[in-house]
C-alpha cells in the first residue's frame, strides 16, 4: 500500500514540460507502510533531487539521486557528510537556490531538521577537487550553539593540562573534541577518551569520504577532527574544545565552522624543552622532533589573523585564571540560544515557503479534538553548513488553534 503524505508538488515550483517522462518522482514524499520505502524528490535549478531508501530497521537506507532535466539523464552522486538516520516521513523545501531543507517527522528537535547541500560553496569545492557530481549532508540546528574554542600552541606547552583543569573545574558547559590519531597510544591513554587511535589507511579513507572538518601531518602522524567528534559535545549541549596543531586551526578557521582561536605559548624554549623532557611520555628523537617544529609553530602561532588571543603559560594558576577569564569575555555564551528539544514534526503536517520563511502547520488529536499548530522556520540566517552543522535555524511557534 502507498500512502501520500500531505505536502505541495514540488514545493510551489513549477512543474517541468518534461516531468511525465520521470519515472517515480511525481510526487514530493511517498511511503509504502508495508517495505517501509520512501521517496522524496524535489527540483533545484535544472535539477531533480531524489532522497529514497528504506526506514526499515533491518535495512536503513538513505540515498540519493539525481536527474538532471537538461541532459534527461539520472546521476549518482558522491554523498559527503554524514547522513540522518531514516524515519518514515519527509517533507523537503528548497532553500536558498543551494540546500534543501529536509523535516523528518517524529523525530526529536535536534534531529528533525536536516540539509542536502546541492550547490553551496562546499559542494561547488568538493565538485572541482573530485570532478564529480557531490551532494553534503549537514544537521541543521536550532539558533547558534556556543562557539567552540580552539586551543594550539606547541607539544609540552601545557595545553592538555590547562584543558583537564577546565574540564574538570566545568564538566557541564565543556566537552572535549576527540582527534583520530595514527600515533601509538602513551601508556595511560584510552583509546575513545584521549584519542581515537586508528590506522593510517583507514583515517586517509575516512578523510577523502568528508569525515573530517580538519586534518594534518603532525611530528610524523597523521591527526584529525572529525565531524562527529565536534558535533557529539555540540549535540550534548556543550562547548567544545579542540587541542589541535597549528595548520588544524588555520585549517579551521578556512571552514564553515565559527570558533574562538587560542595560541599557548611557554615563557621560554628552554621551558617547553625542560616540560616536554620531564612529562617523560617520548623518546629522545620524539622530543628532539617536537621542538624542531616548535620553532615553527611559535612563528606561525604570530601570524595575523589567525588567533584571537595568545596565553603564555608561565605559572599554571596564572594562566588558568587568564583563559577562564577569556572564555567568560567571550560574548557567544550570553547568545546561546538552547535547541528546542520539545519541538516535534508530527506525521500529520504541511509545509510551504516563502521569503526564506518556511511555514509548517501541524496537525495533532488530542482527547478527539483536532489541533492545529502553525511554526514559523526561519532560515534566512543560516550559518555553517557542511562538513558540520548548519546553525541559525529559527523557529517560532506562531498559532495553535482547534479545528471546528
Ligand atoms: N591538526 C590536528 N592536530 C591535532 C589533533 N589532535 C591533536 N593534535 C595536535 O597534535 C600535536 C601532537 O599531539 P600529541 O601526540 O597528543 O602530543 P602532545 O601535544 O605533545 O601531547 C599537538 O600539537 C596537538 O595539538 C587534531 O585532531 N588535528
Ligand atoms: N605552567 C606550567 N609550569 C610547569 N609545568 C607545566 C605547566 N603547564 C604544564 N606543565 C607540565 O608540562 C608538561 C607538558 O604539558 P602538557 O599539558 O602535556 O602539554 P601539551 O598538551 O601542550 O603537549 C606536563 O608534564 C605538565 O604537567
Amino acid at each position: 500500500m502507498v500512502e501520500l503524505e500531505t505536502g505541495e508538488l514540488f514545493m510551489g515550483q513549477e512543474a517541468p514540460d518534461n516531468l511525465f517522462n520521470v519515472p517515480d518522482v511525481l510526487l514530493p514524499f511517498v511511503f509504502d507502510s508495508e517495505s517501509k520505502e520512501y521517496q522524496t524528490a524535489v527540483i533545484v535549478k535544472d535539477k531533480i533531487y531524489v532522497v529514497e531508501g528504506s526506514s526499515d530497521a533491518a535495512k536503513l537506507s538513505m540515498d540519493v539521486k539525481i536527474f538532471d532535466k537538461l541532459t534527461g539523464k539520472w546521476l549518482i552522486p558522491t554523498v559527503l557528510g554524514t547522513k540522518p538516520t531514516p524515519s518514515n516521513g519527509y517533507s523537503a523545501v528548497p532553500v536558498n537556490g543551494d540546500r534543501i531543507l529536509i523535516l523528518k517527522e517524529d523525530c526529536s528537535a535536534v534531529d528533525s531538521f536536516w540539509f542536502l547541500e546541492v550547490d553551496s560553496p562546499y559542494v561547488k569545492e568538493q565538485k572541482k577537487l573530485l570532478g564529480a557530481e557531490v551532494v553534503a549532508w549537514s544537521k541543521g540546528v536550532v539558533g547558534e550553539g556556543p562557539k567552540p574554542v580552539v586551543i594550539s600552541g606547541p607539544s609540552g606547552v601545557g595545553k592538555g593540562t590547562l584543558i583537564s583543569k577546565l574540564m574538570k573545574e566545568f564538566p557541564t558547559t565543556f566537552g572535549f573534541s576527540v582527534s583520530h590519531t595514527t600515533r601509538a597510544p602513551r601508556e595511560k591513554e584510552i583509546d575513545g577518551v584521549h584519542y581515537h587511535f586508528t590506522e593510517r589507511s583507514i583515517m586517509e579513507e575516512e578523510i577523502r569520504d568528508g569525515e573530517f572538518l580538519e586534518s594534518a601531518l603532525v611530528h610524523g602522524n597523521l591527526y584529525g577532527t572529525s565531524v562527529d567528534a565536534v558535533e557529539a559535545v555540540t549535540d550534548a549541549g556543550k562547548r567544545c574544545i579542540l587541542d589541535i596543531d597549528v595548520q588544524g586551526a588555520r585549517l579551521v578557521r578556512s571552514s564553515s565552522l565559527e570558533a574562538l582561536f587560542i595560541f599557548i605559548c611557554a615563557p621560554s624554549f628552554e621551558e617547553l624543552e625542560k616540560r616536554l623532557r620531564s612529562r617523560g611520555t617520548e623518546t629522545e628523537e620524539q622530543v628532539q622532533k617536537r621542538l624542531r617544529n616548535a620553532t615553527a609553530e611559535l612563528d606561525e602561532g604570530k601570524s595575523p589573523g589567525l588567533f584571537d588571543h595568545i596565553l603564555v603559560n608561565d605559572d599554571l594558576e596564572t594562566c588558568y585564571e587568564n583563559l577562564k577569564k577569556l572564555l567568560m569575555l567571550d560574548d557567544t555564551a550570553a547568545n546561546y540560544q538552547p535547541t528546542v528539544r520539545s519541538f516535534q514534526i508530527p506525521m500529520s503536517h504541511s509545509v510551504s515557503i516563502k521569503d526564506q520563511k518556511i511555514l509548517i502547520r501541524c496537525g495533532t488529536s488530542e482527547l478527539g479534538k483536532v489541533i492545529t499548530s502553525l511554526f514559523l522556520l526561519d532560515v534566512s540566517s543560516l550559518k555553517g553548513g557542511s562538513p558540520g552543522r548548519t546553525r541559525g535555524l529559527r523557529i517560532y511557534a506562531i498559532d495553535s488553534y482547534e479545528e471546528s
